[in-house]
């Protein structure tokens, strides 16, 4: 189990390059990562007004402060120390006592990412829905869960007018790696690393579009589901997965059921939805989404139905949880345009790729 926050701050010697997060919305808390040598060693969320966000950033941007002297420039009460003592923001008022509800990572370290792709209606939400009820995260309120599931389809790109009236016509190729914002998948993934909140898009298919103003927000948790056809395809994305699961379904049942589902949940008819799928689903599903089967660590056949397979990965999730498993890092984009990870704080050596350091669509 996790220490509860704010945790101990047991080596005041250690220097520590402090991190600030600023989300765009005034009203939320800010996060303040101290990241030391081997690992992120707290983090500490604090409500700023404006002015004192912009000279917190400047005064932590070259920072190498002891922690301690971090967290009195920050204004967090000295007796902190205590498990769920308060925390005090910038202007003195107390905070609630635990990074606003916001739960810290597993002893500090990096969230565990885990990918799960599959052909579209292969089960991929299946499987993660059954991991997440089988570990009974489902139960346990969002910020303080363990285990998150994020989908690629919140990635979905913003289409143009012309692209709109297609898609409603069920003549947009949605499976095709240019389809998404890969960068901000990307990016997403990498503050995810990072421990970060995140807020990602909520993705409406009636509309095929997000709306803009809707955002869900992800709190950093120890293991992180990522599910979407293509997330195996983008070196730079792929390259970021502790662990490749790939979702293994036969494809008639696959089409029985997005009929079903698309139908039932995402507002087409059956004209549409066998359209869209010989046009550009079958085709595309063949051309990019089926090569990526060869980097998955664990094929599940039959997805959900496959409880053995399931079991499995949530008794190593589990094991991850209990620390009893070493977390290698995922590999680390070399010459990244788009991002600003940097997995170099452990002394593990990354396995690299050779077609990183592009960041577009490998045709
Ligand atoms: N093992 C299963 N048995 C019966 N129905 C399933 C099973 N797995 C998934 N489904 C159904 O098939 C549809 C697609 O599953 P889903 O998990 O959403 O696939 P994906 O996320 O890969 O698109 C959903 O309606 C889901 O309820
Ligand atoms: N506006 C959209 C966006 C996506 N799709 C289809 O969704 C499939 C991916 O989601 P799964 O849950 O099935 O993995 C993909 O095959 C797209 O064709 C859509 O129809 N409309």
């Amino acid at each position: 189990m996790h220490k509860p926050f704010p945790r101990p701050i047991d080596k005041p010697r250690k220097r520590a390059a402090a991190q600030l997060y600023l989300t765009d919305t005034p009203k939320l808390p800010v996060t303040i990562i101290l990241f030391t040598a081997d690992n992120i060693t707290a983090e500490r969320c604090f409500c700023l007004a404006p002015k004192q966000r912009k000279s917190t950033k400047r005064a932590l941007r070259t920072s190498t402060l002891p922690q301690h002297k971090v967290l009195t420039l920050l204004g967090e009460s000295k007796d902190s120390s205590n498990g769920m003592s308060e925390t005090r923001n910038m202007d003195g008022h107390v905070a609630n006592g635990s990074t606003n509800g916001v739960r810290t990572l597993r002893n500090g370290k990096r969230p565990f990412l885990i990918g799960v792709s599959g052909g579209t209606a292969s089960g991929k939400s299946t499987v993660c829905k059954r991991i997440m009820e089988k570990l009974g995260i489902d139960n346990v309120a969002y910020m303080q869960r363990q285990v998150v599931c994020i989908s690629q389809d919140s990635f979905y790109r913003e289409l143009n007018e012309e692209e709109k009236v297609r898609a409603l016509k069920g003549n947009f190729n949605f499976d095709h790696p240019d389809a998404f914002n890969n960068e901000l998948l990307h990016q997403t993934l990498v503050d995810i690393l990072h421990g970060q909140s995140c807020e990602i898009p909520v993705y409406d298919y009636c509309t095929h579009s997000s709306s803009g103003e809707r955002f869900s927000t992800i709190y950093p948790a120890d293991v992180v589901l990522v599910e979407g056809i293509l997330v195996f395809y983008i070196p730079q994305i792929r390259n970021l997965f502790h662990m490749k699961l790939f979702v293994d379904t036969d494809s008639d049942l696959r089409l029985a059921r997005r009929v079903l589902r698309d139908i039932k949940d995402r507002g087409r008819d059956l004209d549409h939805v066998l359209n869209q799928y010989t046009m550009y689903v079958k085709p595309a599903f063949e051309e990019f989404c089926l090569p990526t089967k060869k980097f998955a660590d664990v094929i599940i056949p039959r997805g959900a139905d496959n409880t053995v397979a399931i079991d499995l990965i949530v008794q190593h999730i589990k094991d991850l949880l209990n620390n009893q498993v070493a977390v290698p890092l995922p590999v680390s984009p070399t010459s990244n345009q788009f991002s600003s990870y940097s997995g170099d704080s452990s002394p593990a050596s990354p396995r690299r790729n050779p077609a990183d350091g592009h960041f577009k669509t490998p045709h």
